[in-house]
């Protein structure tokens, strides 16, 4: 099979990541590439290690520019997927990195983003039940936001196994890229370099309500989620530790035993061996999730860390696995489950 994909916003680090995985993709042809403040320049000026395709020239973002192609991923800032989204007709696979189509409550959309809620699509989380079989043959799919992803893969199984109450506490550490590309104060080098801080604290990060429509659907009732994002001097990756409390008679053995029934098949998800530890190097450039899980007994609490590299199973990896799934391709189809450490 060979299948036209075109990107808008491919100078970013989203749609730069996407083309670095469809470049080793053996069904996808790389068709056009748009920019927006970009657009007119050489890929290679802005994203030398994508060497391939160094003297392609990015397009403008117009519908015309993106039109005709089998798939379009759109890796645009919030607010910018909708329009172009919606006039490009439904032969055409549409895969959205941004969140304008992840949640499907218009007021948490009003309160977290602002602004008219474009509607919502099948969310690409194949990991999580019964929507593997949403993505296959979809025409649409909101890609997850990177926190969500590594913390619902953390504790979907314990919240859907009723080992937990729906009462989840995540914090979880990001390196820089998952702010963007474009220049913000607080990641000049001198800010990020040798410090760590928090940052969206007390439930006011856009992640919190996509994280809670997640677990909420895994367990079946409303789940609360507290949700703290912290900011650490490292390019790629996070790792989330999320913790709830256990409901009696639960231990570890059932803990695991949730978990590898929920995980043994994935081809993306791993559950750690006992006593080895999530670390975000062991992911970095791959679409794995690595989860490790254990019972603090003192507390009655379960403590399950994960970690993802934000730029590939956190948007990119994840858009191309939906992709795959969506043109009925092996869902693995041109993705890596091997790292880069040290
Ligand atoms: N970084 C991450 O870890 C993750 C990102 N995402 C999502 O992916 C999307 C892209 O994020 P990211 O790559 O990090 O951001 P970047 O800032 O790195 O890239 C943004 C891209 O969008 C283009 N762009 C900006 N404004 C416009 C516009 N008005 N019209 C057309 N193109 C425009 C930029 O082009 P130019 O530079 O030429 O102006 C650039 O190509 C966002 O929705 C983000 O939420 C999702 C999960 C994780
Ligand atoms: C470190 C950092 O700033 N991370 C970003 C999350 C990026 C992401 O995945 O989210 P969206 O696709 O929803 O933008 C943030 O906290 O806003």
């Amino acid at each position: 099979m060979s299948v036209s994909a075109a990107i808008a916003g491919a100078s970013g680090y989203a749609g730069g990541e996407v083309l670095r995985l469809l470049l080793g993709h053996p069904d996808v042809e790389v068709g056009t590439l748009t920019a927006g403040s970009n657009a007119g320049e050489r890929l290679g000026a802005l994203q030398p290690h994508l060497l391939p395709l160094a003297d392609r020239v990015l397009a403008d973002t117009t519908l015309d520019q993106l039109a005709g192609h089998d798939v379009v991923f759109l890796a645009l800032p919030h607010g910018q997927s909708a329009a172009i989204a919606q006039a490009l007709g439904d032969d055409t696979v549409v895969v959205d990195c941004g969140a304008d189509f992840r949640l499907t409550d218009p007021g948490e959309w009003q309160a977290f983003y602002g602004g008219e809620h474009a509607g919502s699509w099948p969310y690409g989380l194949p990991e999580l039940p019964g929507q593997r079989e949403l993505l296959r043959g979809a025409r649409r799919i909101a890609v997850p936001g990177c926190y969500p992803t590594v913390s619902t893969l953390a504790v979907a199984p314990a919240v859907g196994a009723d080992l937990v109450r729906p009462d989840v506490t995540v914090v979880a550490a990001s390196g820089t890229s998952g702010a963007g590309k474009a220049a913000k104060a607080h990641l000049l080098g001198s800010e990020v370099m040798g410090n760590a801080s928090a940052y969206g604290v007390g439930g006011v990060h856009r992640h919190t309500p996509e994280i809670v429509q997640n677990l909420s659907a895994v367990a079946g009732v409303p789940v609360s989620v507290g949700f703290t994002p912290l900011l650490v001097p490292m390019s790629r990756g996070i790792l989330a530790t999320v913790q709830a409390p256990l409901v009696d008679g639960v231990d570890l053995a059932a803990v695991r035993e949730a978990y590898a029934a929920a995980y043994d098949h994935e081809p993306f998800v791993h559950l750690l061996p006992e006593g080895q530890w999530p670390q975000t190097q062991s992911v970095l450039g791959s679409n794995a999730v690595q989860v490790q899980v254990a019972v603090d007994e003192r507390v009655r609490r379960l403590v399950a860390v994960a970690v993802v590299d934000n730029l590939a199973k956190g948007t990119a990896g994840a858009a191309v696995q939906c992709m795959n799934l969506a043109l009925g391709l092996d869902e693995a189809t041109g993705l890596s489950t091997i790292g880069l450490a040290p």
